[in-house]
């Protein structure tokens, strides 16, 4: 991830803004998400980290600013080429739908296909590997209005690893996953990324942040107040500025990776 350039992969912003309802919602964002890190973005309740991620997805369009696919514009991608590349796993559930998991799971293949053309052998073989790899296989034949919140969070995911996209979003991955479910989670986004994927999900655990992530944004009031590598982002001073708690940076006994521990 860096800031304000263009890459050859990736998605990128270039001061992208975005207004609602007279509300400036973000505001001069730079940012790149390259193949083979993991993002996440950080920040209070309301800072405009869903906003970001739905701008990067090409599902919100912003009113100022460039964002980039592969060097290109977004609006000059043609939606396919966009829907192959890019996958993005909302905060909110669907849940409405009638459909079998595996189904549900199976979406995530329809831009890889022809118009009329059913599932090839490949394409089994991806949903059943991304409903593995989700953890959901046992879940497969299971109407999907009938999971649970973090079951349904599962699925979400597979259908996205279904798609097999240069680009992967989340909204809070983890926020309805027990605790070994979310470090599960958190683990098969970072293989993903040492594999190419670029990743970028909104984080609220900091400790998440810090375990997981190669790089960190982090929002306020819909603007960068810090980016870059995880390691020198998570500063004591910047957590009492952003979030209003006091913050030390320890080591973690077992990983021996960061541990922020929190007070207010
Ligand atoms: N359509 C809209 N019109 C006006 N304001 C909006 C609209 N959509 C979002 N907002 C506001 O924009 C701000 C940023 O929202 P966003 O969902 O991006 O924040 P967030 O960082 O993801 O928050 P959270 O951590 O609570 O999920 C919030 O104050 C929200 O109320």
């Amino acid at each position: 991830m860096r800031a304000g350039t263009a890459v050859a992969a990736g998605v990128s912003a270039e001061r992208v803004r975005l207004v609602r309802s007279g509300r400036v919602l973000v505001d001069g964002v730079d940012c790149t998400l390259e193949p083979g890190t993991f993002t996440g973005l950080l920040g209070p309740n309301g800072a405009g980290k869903s906003t970001l991620l739905h701008v990067l997805a090409g599902v919100l369009d912003p009113d100022a600013g460039t964002v980039r696919l592969r060097d290109r514009p977004l609006p000059s991608t043609r939606a396919r080429e966009r829907a192959r590349s890019i996958a993005l796993v909302e905060q909110s559930l669907p849940g409405e739908t009638s459909q079998r998991v595996r189904e549900v799971a199976a979406l995530g293949r329809t831009p890889h296909r022809s118009l009329l053309a059913g599932n090839s052998r490949r394409d089994l073989d991806v949903v059943e590997n991304s409903l593995t790899a989700a953890g959901v296989l046992r879940l497969a034949e299971r109407s999907y209005s009938t999971l649970s919140g973090g079951e349904q969070q599962r699925v979400q995911l597979a259908r996205a690893l279904a798609q097999e996209p240069e680009v992967l979003l989340l909204d809070e991955p983890t926020n309805h996953l027990d605790a070994s479910a979310q470090l599960e989670t958190l683990g098969l986004l970072e293989k993903l990324a040492a594999e190419g994927t670029a990743v970028a999900a909104a984080l609220h655990d900091i400790n998440h942040a810090a375990a997981a992530c190669s790089h960190l944004i982090v929002l306020s009031g819909g603007r960068v107040v810090a980016s870059g590598p995880a390691g020198s982002v998570l500063t004591p001073e910047l957590i009492q500025r952003v979030y209003g708690v006091r913050a030390e940076l320890l080591r973690h006994p077992l990983t021996g990776r960061p541990l922020i521990a929190l007070a207010r």
